[in-house]
């Protein structure tokens, strides 16, 4: 039998006023120089699957001409034409150019229809099956709600498009660390009212077999940190523990699950502690988010489990502050190109997967 070859990846522009455009740029020349671009903690180890940049080509060739970077760029209207095009030249997929001026360090209203119509492109390929992953360029959340943009990020916003009855899960991945923010976008105020039984069980279940279909991990160990302060101190700093965390996790173990909890999460992210456990869950984003970050902000990706299609992302946002530059680090993006291209090759041949 014939070995099925991967499809390129789908890589979406992010906002044209933030780093995005320079990440496109730089990965394709940092794919044609092995190494160079790449930080210690950068994902190793497998080959990249080639990518074209969903994107109207304007936008790219004013980045491309603005940082002097010597990247020829080839419109396709074909992703299948990637592989052999990405040889010589960054394939960009092109889509509807409203025309709206791009100015580096700006995020524009005006620029949402484009950002939108990326990621709705690069879902629709993948969906058909010419592309085999959507890696996202970041975001800028605050422009897209002046358009209109009802979503509070990505991660929802793909849910969507992938159908009624699907549940996002984000998790964000270094060499270090992996962590699922159990609630995401929503203010501090409001998650001890989304944080139910229901809400970690689905989570952990989805969790739990992405480990095992996407990161090689057989028996995943899941670790669930508390809410309060001391996991709640036996109740005399908070309940939550006690009425919700632990009850899931009671819930959790009867069915078959190895996890722990719920842990005091200052005291759950240290070296030791993180060799108990293969994915650390968190009830709210910061919680989970601010270590997985300091550990390696640069070699983080972001990866939604739940989607009937692979996501990963950058864990950086847009930068604004030094976008137009030519000082944006591509390590994120060239991690997270690295694990959507892993993540394909392993549901191709899924009894070895390598993450
Ligand atoms: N997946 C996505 O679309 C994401 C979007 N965002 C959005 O990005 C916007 C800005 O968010 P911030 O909190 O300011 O975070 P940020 O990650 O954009 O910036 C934080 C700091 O890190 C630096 N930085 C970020 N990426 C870098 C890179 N590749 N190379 C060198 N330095 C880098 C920035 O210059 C800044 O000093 C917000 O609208 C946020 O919602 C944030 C995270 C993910
Ligand atoms: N802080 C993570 C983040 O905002 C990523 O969001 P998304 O756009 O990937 O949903």
């Amino acid at each position: 039998m014939v070995a099925q070859q991967p499809k390129p990846l789908a890589l979406t522009l992010g906002d044209p006023g933030g780093i995005g455009p320079e990440l496109a740029l730089k990965a394709w020349l940092a794919s044609r120089l092995p190494g160079e671009e790449m930080s210690a903690n950068t994902w190793k180890g497998s080959a990249m699957l080639p990518f074209c940049l969903i994107a109207p080509a304007r936008i790219v060739r004013q980045y491309a001409d603005l940082l002097t970077l010597d990247v020829p760029i080839a419109v396709i209207d074909d992703p299948s034409l990637t592989p052999d095009v990405f040889v010589n030249a960054l394939p960009v997929f092109e889509i509807a150019d409203n025309g709206s001026i791009v100015e580096p360090g700006i995020a524009a209203a005006t620029t949402a229809p484009i950002v939108i119509d990326s990621i709705k492109t690069a879902v629709a390929l993948t969906r058909q099956g010419r592309t085999s992953a959507v890696v996202t360029n970041p975001i800028q959340k605050s422009a897209l709600y002046q358009a209109g943009f009802s979503h509070p990020g990505h991660t929802e916003f793909l849910a969507e498009l992938a159908g009624p009855g699907t549940v996002p899960v984000m998790m964000l991945a270094n060499s270090k660390l992996r962590v699922v923010p159990l609630t995401i976008h929503i203010a501090l105020s409001q998650v001890q009212t989304a944080l139910t039984i229901d809400l970690i069980v689905t989570q952990a279940k989805i969790t739990a077999a992405a480990m095992m279909r996407d990161f090689g991990v057989a028996r995943p160990r899941l670790a669930i940190a508390g809410l309060n302060p001391h996991a709640g101190e036996g109740g005399a700093m908070g309940t939550e523990e006690q009425t919700i965390i632990a009850p899931a996790i009671t819930q959790l173990q009867a069915e078959g699950y190895d996890v722990i909890g719920p842990l005091p999460a200052d005291t759950m992210f240290h070296e030791e502690a993180r060799a108990a456990y293969d994915v650390a869950l968190c009830p709210y984003h910061d919680q989970a988010l601010i270590p997985v970050k300091t550990l390696d902000f640069h070699g983080g990706v972001n990866i939604t489990l739940g989607l009937p299609f692979i996501r990963t992302s950058p864990d950086h946002g847009t930068a604004l502050n030094i976008a137009g530059q030519g000082v944006a680090r591509v390590d994120s993006l060239l991690a997270a190109l690295n694990m959507a291209s892993k993540m394909a090759c392993n549901r191709l041949s899924p009894e070895s997967p390598t993450i």
